[in-house]
């Protein structure tokens, strides 16, 4: 079948992807000229395991083709996927769908046949149905219908997650035809036995924001726990071993430490509480509040503990960063914890000096105050502290008797729970998490 993909990000250039590698026509339509020229010589603009191989295959064998042009995307196809941002509204908690508008205010006019768009970006719900009007509104003689499919890959697990998804899930509304068009899209995937859930729009669009706030909720519970093991000289590891035992409750996603960043699990709860609100449901996701809450004192606590090895105050001192990106796999920095921290550590006098596998570029152009190393060994030359910030394998693997031999002071905070403690303790080091 043939489709387009208009934003080509993180999601849209993965989904452009794996639709040609589900054997269709796929044209990527991208605004910014940069990523645009990169994606059409087969490049991907951003880390992402597997993705390069993938793109470059199906740019080479023309299944995959890339455009700035909404002229070109009508004539191309009648099947569209938005795949643009939503983020976070500067000076509000609500989601920005600026993105979203705008692809539709562009697309719909331009459409001489009937057409199906498929929403994939994060959106609050009741969004579908505000665009289905709007495309009433926008479309020339042809019949617009708007669904919604929302994505739930992670990052750098993203081919993986496309193409073997947990779940499909499609929201359409009373009336659609569009079951079909998607089975068919995902036939290869829903063959092999992905579980494939047709709703109508706004339920679709509230399990996407539920499962993120879900994961959040998850996260900044063991997080909340753990500062009670801190308080009671417990063991928040050997806790979340134990109860995730239970399959009930499971472990994956109960690893506390700096919690979450990104673009996707800070925004999305922010503006799920702030559509609640919309909808006069406030209270129902006030702990919501709570959970950002947890998850940002998560942040000042590794800066108040590097205050501490550090002696008290933070002036003059030299901190080693050990990871930039919010997760290791990725080059994301959006709201990244490693760089927050670096940032308060700054700000509070000490020299900072940050390194991260494949984030460096991203972590300069958002913080080109701090300074960057060439290599986790550079960064603790003469450091008072060492921080671990995202649990990448090379720092996991970090030889502490090495390390040692270039630091000032052997302080090591790991702030993700990732490194063997025994290991660095043995060797002298002040360890702490
Ligand atoms: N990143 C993820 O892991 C992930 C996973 C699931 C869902 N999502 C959701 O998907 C959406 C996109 O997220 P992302 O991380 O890919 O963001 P992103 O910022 O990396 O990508 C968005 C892209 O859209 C482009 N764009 C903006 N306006 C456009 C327009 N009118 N026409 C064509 N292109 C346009 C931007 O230039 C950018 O390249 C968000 O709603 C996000 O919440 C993201
Ligand atoms: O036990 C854990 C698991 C994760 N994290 C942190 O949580 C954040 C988010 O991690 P993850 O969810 O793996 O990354 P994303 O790629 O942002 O994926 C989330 O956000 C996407 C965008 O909506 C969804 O599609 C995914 O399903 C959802 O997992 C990162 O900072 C992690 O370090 C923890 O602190 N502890």
């Amino acid at each position: 079948m043939r489709m387009v993909v208009l934003g080509l990000g993180y999601l849209g250039a993965t989904h452009a992807a794996c639709m040609a590698e589900l054997g269709h026509e796929v044209l990527g339509i991208e605004v910014v000229p940069e990523k645009r020229d990169q994606l059409a010589r087969g490049e991907v603009p951003f880390y992402e395991p597997g993705l390069p191989d993938l793109l470059k295959r199906h740019i080479d064998s023309g299944k995959l083709t890339i455009s700035d042009s909404y002229a070109q995307a009508v004539e191309f196809a009648d099947v569209f996927f938005i795949a643009v941002g939503t983020p976070q509204k500067k000076g509000d908690y609500s989601a920005d769908l600026q993105y979203v508008d705008a692809a539709v205010d562009e697309l719909v006019p331009l459409l001489r046949r009937d057409a199906l768009i498929l929403g994939k970006s994060t959106v609050p719900v009741g969004t579908a149905q505000r665009l289905a009007d709007k495309a009433d509104e926008l479309a020339k003689d042809v019949a617009v219908e708007i669904a919604w499919n929302p994505e739930f890959l992670r990052e750098g697990f993203a081919v993986q997650d496309t193409l073997r998804p947990d779940r499909l899930v499609l929201g359409i509304f009373a009336g659609s035809r569009a079951e079909a068009t998607v089975r068919e899209i995902y036939e290869p995937i829903i063959s092999v036995g992905a579980p494939f859930i047709v709703t109508d729009p706004q339920t679709a669009e509230l399990v996407k924001t539920s499962a993120n706030a879900f994961l959040a909720t998850k996260i900044s519970f063991i997080n909340a726990i753990a500062e009670v093991c801190e308080a009671a000289g417990a063991d928040v590891k050997a806790v979340a071993d134990a109860i995730g035992y239970d399959a009930r409750i499971g472990r994956r996603f109960l690893n506390a430490g700096l919690g979450f960043g990104g673009g996707c699990l800070p925004k999305d709860i922010r503006a799920f509480m702030a559509r609640a609100g919309e909808l006069g449901a406030a209270e129902a996701l006030s702990f919501l509040r709570e959970v950002d809450n947890v998850n940002m004192r998560r942040r000042t606590r590794i800066v108040e503990l590097t205050r501490q090895v550090c002696g008290g105050a933070l002036l003059g001192k030299r901190i080693a960063v050990l990871g930039a990106a919010f997760k290791p796999e990725s080059d994301d920095v959006r709201d990244s914890p490693a760089l927050n921290v670096a940032g308060q550590i700054q700000l509070q006098g000490a020299s900072v000096t940050v390194y991260d596998p494949k984030a460096m570029d991203n972590s300069r152009k958002v913080f080109p105050t701090l300074d960057y190393a060439g290599s986790a060994i550079d960064a603790c030359e003469s450091a008072d502290a060492v921080l671990v910030l995202t649990e990448w394998d090379e720092f996991v693997s970090l030889d502490a008797r090495r390390l040692g031999s270039v630091v000032r002071s052997l302080n090591i905070i790991d702030g993700r729970n990732c490194l063997d403690r025994d290991a660095w303790e043995t060797q002298g080091w002040n360890y702490r998490t």
